[in-house]
Order: C-alpha cells, then sequence, then structure tokens
C-alpha cells in the first residue's frame, strides 16, 4: 500500500446530516487569517474538496471540515469548511460535528459538563458548548455568529416556477428562503428529487438576480443555500424547513445542471437566517424558542440571545442546538497510481459538474 497522501478523519453526523472531520489535513491550508485561510482553499484546494466530497470516497450528502490550527489567541481551532457547492466559511451542522469529534477524541478536552470551545471562522470567531457526560458529548449548543436580514419577500423570478417571494439573508452563509408552498411543493421525504431541483432553480435565479456581499468580510458574497420552509411561524408550533446543497456546477444555459442534495440536518446557518427574519417580521421574540425540524424528522433548538449591528445591518445574535454522534473513524489514502486524483462524479446520482 502506497500512498502520497493519507488524511486521518472523524466521521460525525449531526441531526443526520454527515460532516467528516478532517483532523490532519491543516498543513495543505496557508494563510495568517481565517479569511486568507478560506481565499486559499478555494483557489489552491478544490481538489481536495473533490477528493474528499466525490466518489469513490464521498456521497453527495456529503459535508466535511478542516481542522486548523488556531488564528486568535484563546481559540480552541479554526475551521474551512467542505460542501458540494464549494467551499464555506461557516456551518451549523459541521460545527456541532466538529465539536463533537474534538470533546469526544480528546483534541479539546472536556473540562465538565459544559465545555467551552472556541472556533475561528472566516466570518468570525464562534464559541460552542460542549454538554458532555461520562465523556459523551450529549449536545452542542453554538453561539453563532450575527445574522441579518439583506431583503424581505424579494420577488425573484424563477424558471419554471414564476415569480417566488424570498428572504435573503445571512446566518452564517447567504440564504435565500420561499415556502414550500410557493414552489408548488410539500415538505415531504418522497418528493426529495422535485425539492432538490426547486431549490437549485431558485439557486440559479438568486446568482443572476441578487447580488450580496457581507458588510465585514467582502470575500463572503452570493447567494449559497437555499431554504424551502413550511411559511410563518404560528406561536407554540414547530418550523419545518428543508435546505438544499447544489451538488453541480449551476450552469446558466443548461438545466440539466440544476440539481443538489437535501441537508439531512435543519441546518445551521440556515436556522440562524431563518431566525432573523422571523424576528425582522416581529414573529420571534429574543429568548424565545425556535424549534426548527428538518426533513427526516431532526430538531435543532434555535434562540436568538440579542441584537447587534453588522456594519450598517441591524442585526441578531443565534444560538442553534443540536447534536451529534460519532459514526467512525477514518484514514482516506489517495495512491499515486490511482486513475481519479481528484474523485469523480456520474450522472446517475451527481448533477453534471459542467467544463
Ligand atoms: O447546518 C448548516 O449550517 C449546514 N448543514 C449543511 C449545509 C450547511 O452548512
Amino acid at each position: 500500500m502506497s500512498a502520497q497522501l493519507a488524511l486521518d478523519a472523524i466521521e460525525v453526523h449531526a441531526e443526520g446530516e454527515p460532516g467528516r472531520i478532517l483532523t490532519s489535513a491543516a498543513g495543505l491550508v496557508q494563510g495568517g487569517t481565517m479569511t486568507e485561510r478560506l481565499r486559499y482553499c478555494r483557489e489552491n484546494l478544490d481538489w481536495l474538496r473533490r477528493l474528499m466530497l466525490h466518489e469513490p470516497r464521498g456521497y453527495p450528502g456529503l459535508c466535511a471540515v478542516i481542522l486548523t490550527a488556531p488564528v486568535n489567541p484563546g481559540s480552541d481551532f479554526g475551521i474551512v469548511v467542505l460542501e458540494q457547492g464549494g467551499f464555506t466559511p461557516m456551518s451549523g451542522s459541521n460545527t456541532i460535528c466538529a465539536v463533537t469529534a474534538a470533546v469526544e477524541t480528546g483534541i479539546v478536552p472536556a473540562e465538565g459538563p459544559e465545555t467551552t470551545v472556541t472556533i475561528d471562522t472566516a466570518v468570525g470567531t464562534v464559541q460552542a458548548v460542549a454538554h458532555v457526560s461520562e465523556g459523551k458529548v450529549l449536545s452542542v449548543t453554538v453561539v453563532n455568529v450575527p445574522a441579518f436580514v439583506v431583503e424581505l419577500d424579494f420577488p425573484l423570478e424563477v424558471p419554471e416556477l414564476g415569480t417566488v417571494p424570498v428572504d435573503i439573508v445571512f446566518g452564517g452563509q447567504f440564504f435565500a428562503q420561499a415556502r414550500v408552498a410557493d414552489v408548488g411543493l410539500e415538505l415531504d421525504p418522497d418528493k426529495g428529487r422535485e425539492l432538490a431541483r426547486a431549490g437549485a432553480l431558485i439557486k440559479m435565479a438568486a446568482l443572476e438576480q441578487v447580488n450580496v456581499v457581507h458588510p465585514l468580510t467582502p470575500e463572503v458574497s452570493g447567494v449559497s443555500l437555499i431554504m424551502l420552509h413550511t411559511g410563518d411561524r404560528e406561536a407554540g408550533k414547530q418550523d419545518r424547513n428543508t435546505v438544499v446543497l447544489s451538488n453541480g456546477k449551476l450552469l446558466p444555459h443548461d438545466p440539466s445542471t440544476w440539481t443538489g442534495a437535501l441537508d439531512r440536518s435543519p441546518c445551521g446557518t440556515g436556522t440562524s437566517a431563518r431566525m432573523a427574519a422571523l424576528h425582522a417580521r416581529g414573529q420571534l421574540g429574543i429568548g424565545e424558542d425556535f424549534l426548527h425540524q428538518s426533513i427526516i424528522g431532526s430538531r435543532f433548538v434555535g434562540r436568538l440571545t440579542g441584537t447587534t449591528t453588522v456594519g450598517e445591518r441591524p442585526a441578531v445574535l443565534p444560538t442553534i442546538t443540536g447534536r451529534g454522534w460519532v459514526t467512525g473513524r477514518s484514514q482516506w489514502l489517495l495512491d499515486p497510481s490511482d486513475p481519479f486524483p481528484d474523485g469523480y462524479t456520474l450522472g446517475d446520482i451527481w448533477a453534471p459538474q459542467g467544463p
């Protein structure tokens, strides 16, 4: 067995959403700040993203995280998130996976029933509290970066779907969020393919019609994920949602490329962004729990703990609580004679990847 590359990983899922935590890939990433590291990954390490997420080592629903050294004194580590649509600065489910892996394997020593983990990301430093019992992480509360509304009910012209009102919101990534009824669908797991297609159609339209740039981190721009949710929240009720992650290049003039995969979790960044929209509409107060259910019935509990500003924009301070489970430990090898040094995709289960 010869290998030109060997990467250690801890396989985890957070409320159903898989996250492969790469614990020995930090040496591949250059940059003195997390923003520089995110940019370096986008410009130089897309082969690594494809190697890990595509076949034969990955699958369409998989995300991964590179654990890096911290950049701020006092932080435990940094993260760069690998998704099927590209590298992203922040992810709720992947942060829960990273914290669960780090505490359960001793990368960050458990310091009692509430162990605080401080994590550097390209959109700011976040804290997470691991709720620990006898070495097991029972749940993780992520104190996410501030979330804010860019525009509510933006009338997006979507091919095949017509005009769809979407909220353009930020919760660690930029989202377009729409009511699932407005695209003629229900949150039925058996309709996963149609939901993924609707989300990809909305993303294609958002990429063309919506220009968004993070006020403090210009490297973070453009709508990256689409949420379809059940609708306006009524007090005492849970909302349900699904988030569509594009898993190919969305080519403007090739509708066959417009598809994706559904987040199996309720999506932490999406829940944060949705809470910002609900707060802006007067439907979610500070300190009130927001139970968010995924397409497979798993749950995050969100909560707003206060308000702030991001640049000129009013923003809210979201927390997300969810559970992660370690499913395996792995070492991923690349043999120098492997004919697929950055993996491959096939049109039976993957979107076309484009040129
Ligand atoms: O929880 C989240 O924020 C996400 N889950 C996969 C895609 C998003 O990053």
